[in-house]
């Protein structure tokens, strides 16, 4: 039965996306009746006769728009169990491209977890394998982070208990995920995480470090603030599936220690940004290890109804696996969850799945791009930064800070040609990211240069010797006005009046010499701008209007003199007169 959203997101995008967020719920919550009722799982008797109990439960969902949700709920009723939440935690997380075993893997160490440090963990021959879904195909199948319902407990050497959870991810590089998507879960679930398992194929290559690197300093930002000192994640496991050459470097830990050391290695001879990369590595992870895990056997890789039988799966496989999953999983090698070296319960995990999904569901952090885009936008914004350069260097020859007051007509016609050679620069600077991506950069090129004309004008302006002597002359007028005002005023008797005309003198009188004081000393001066602006107001709505009545009162007369006089060309030139006015 579908949900009712909540009250307070009423408009329709925001119910489309809570429906979307309940369809994958409800989605999830089928899987894990389908589990349940299955001949898998609860019911069904795990390979070493113990049952297996529980689901995968989504606790990340991912919505239609691309964003990342919470259910807080779902991820409550594992981690706040009255016996779970006091227990210090170790989250084993599988992250990695997708369609590539991930969640296959995960199953082999629920099977470990479950059989509860018996020898035999594989179990029966003939038992398929069950719990996160895994299947074989091209598309993608996980979405979103998943946790399994049940918690494990595990004793360390001390004798405490501590409780387990395994932690399955959204593959990276599906055709239905941005770049954005592919870094939110990789940096969210290492985050999260006390060891992410990073699951490769065949080899490490240049390409996967360089997402690695993308997707770490994406999560490192998010946890800026935190802690810049301690690096920021804990144990990194490459794990390299269907590795062919066990003649270069055996399979397991040793032959992946002597990869890694050959991948990661930094030298003088390297190119600074490959050395870079491997310095960022190092630099996110407490511990990185690598491990080298044969070909499955081509039954599991390409037949249909491989169900996960261990018959099916070839024995080095199989030997392989049962070294790595202790490795990671055994009571003596459980990393426990530590963030800012403090060891992390689980009811705190619950505080920070909340606080770290916000992060990524805020403004604040730089989206990840794909390479092409970020390179794009690179040399876009350098080709603005040397075509705005160009312009100022041109202005500032035309009417730079020691060049004469210039007409603003003038201005005008010169920006227009420098405008047009700085265009003409950007068009020239070859870029990537095709003509239309390109205008937009020419298009925030133009109005950059139109802002930096404003400002130019301005300055241009601030030298017109009347611009400024605007307010002193005004602010002197209108003391001269009141001055005859206040005279006329006592000559026809009414003094208060006069009195009146006076007081007005005398402010304005005194507004001239604050203004003279100001402007000598430099000081206040948000005063001396309030000064200018109710100069210019009276310029504007006052003087400006009288002086412009009269001088069309003075042409008319002279005209009107003149064709009395017979004078018929200056009729003709009066339109330009007037304009010149
Ligand atoms: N070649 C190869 N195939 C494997 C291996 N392990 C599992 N597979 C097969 O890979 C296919 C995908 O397995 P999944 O576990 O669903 O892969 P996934 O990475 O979880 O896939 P997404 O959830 O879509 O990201 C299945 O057909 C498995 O049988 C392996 O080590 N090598």
């Amino acid at each position: 039965m579908p949900c009712e959203p909540p009250k307070k997101l009423t408009s329709p995008s925001k119910q489309k996306e809570m429906a979307d967020i309940e369809r994958r719920k409800m989605q999830s919550n089928s899987n894990n009746i389908g589990f349940q009722s299955s001949p898998g799982l609860d019911k069904s008797l795990s390979a070493t006769g113990a049952p297996l109990k529980g689901h995968p439960v989504q606790v990340v969902i991912t919505t239609v728009d691309h964003q990342f949700e919470l259910d807080e709920d779902a991820l409550a009723q594992i981690l706040l169990q009255p016996n779970v939440r006091d227990k210090k935690i170790s989250i084993v997380s599988v992250a990695g491209s997708f369609r590539k075993g991930k969640s296959f893997l995960l199953d082999f160490f629920l099977r470990f977890l479950n059989a509860d440090g018996l020898p035999d963990w594989l179990g029966d021959e003939e038992a398929p394998l069950e719990g996160f879904s895994w299947r074989g195909g091209s598309d993608r199948d996980t979405t979103g982070i998943l946790i399994w319902s049940e918690p494990f407990f595990l004793k360390t050497r001390s004798g405490e208990e501590v409780v387990v959870l395994l932690m399955d991810t959204q593959g990276a590089f599906d055709s239905e995920s941005t770049v954005k998507d592919c870094a939110t879960i990789f940096a969210l679930s290492t985050m999260l995480s006390s060891v992410q398992v990073f699951n490769l194929t065949q080899n490490i290559q240049e390409d996967d470090l360089q997402h690695l690197q993308l997707f770490t300093e994406y999560g490192r930002l998010a946890l800026e603030d935190n802690d810049n000192v301690s690096k920021p994640f804990q144990a990194l496991q490459f794990l390299i599936r269907d590795w062919s050459f066990p003649y270069e470097a055996p399979y397991g830990a040793a032959g992946g220690r002597k990869i890694l050391e050959k991948r990661l290695m930094i030298s003088d001879k390297q190119h600074p940004e490959l050395q870079q990369i491997r310095k960022h590595i190092s630099s996110c992870f407490d511990k990185i290890s690598c491990f080298l895990l044969p070909h499955p056997g081509l039954r599991v890789a390409t037949n249909p109804h491989f169900d996960g039988r261990l018959k099916d799966i070839e024995k080095d496989f199989l030997e392989q696996l049962q070294v790595l999953t202790p490795m990671l999983l055994a009571k003596e090698n459980i990393v426990l969850k530590e963030i800012n070296g403090q060891k992390v319960r689980c009811e705190e995990m619950m505080e920070y799945f909340k606080a770290y999904i916000k992060i990524y569901q805020g403004e604040e952090l730089p989206e990840p791009k794909s390479m092409l885009q970020a390179t794009a936008e690179a040399n876009n914004l350098a080709a603005v930064a040397s075509s705005k350069a160009l312009y100022n260097k041109k202005m500032e020859e035309i009417c730079g800070g020691d060049k004469p007051y210039l007409h603003p007509d003038a201005l005008q016609v010169e920006h227009n040609r420098c405008v047009e050679v700085c265009v003409d620069l950007f068009h020239s600077t070859r870029k990537m990211g095709g003509p239309e991506f390109c205008q937009m950069y020419e298009d925030q090129l133009k109005e950059d240069l139109t802002e930096a004309f404003a400002s130019f004008s301005r300055h241009n302006e601030s030298k017109n010797l009347f611009s400024a002597a605007r307010t002193p002359a005004v602010l002197f007028t209108v003391v001269v006005i009141f001055y005859v005002v206040s005279g006329a005023f006592g000559v026809i008797g009414l003094e208060t009046l006069a009195n009146l005309a006076n007081l007005v003198m005398l402010i304005f009188l005194i507004l001239l010499s604050t203004w003279l004081y100001l402007r000598y000393t430099g000081e206040h001066r948000n005063l001396t701008v309030a000064i200018d602006q109710l100069a210019d107001l009276i310029w504007e709505n006052m003087l400006n209007q009288a002086y412009t009545k009269i001088t069309e009162q003075g042409v008319k007369h002279a005209l009107q003199q003149g064709m009395s006089r017979g004078e018929p060309g200056q009729a003709r030139r009066r339109p330009d007169t007037k304009k010149r006015q």
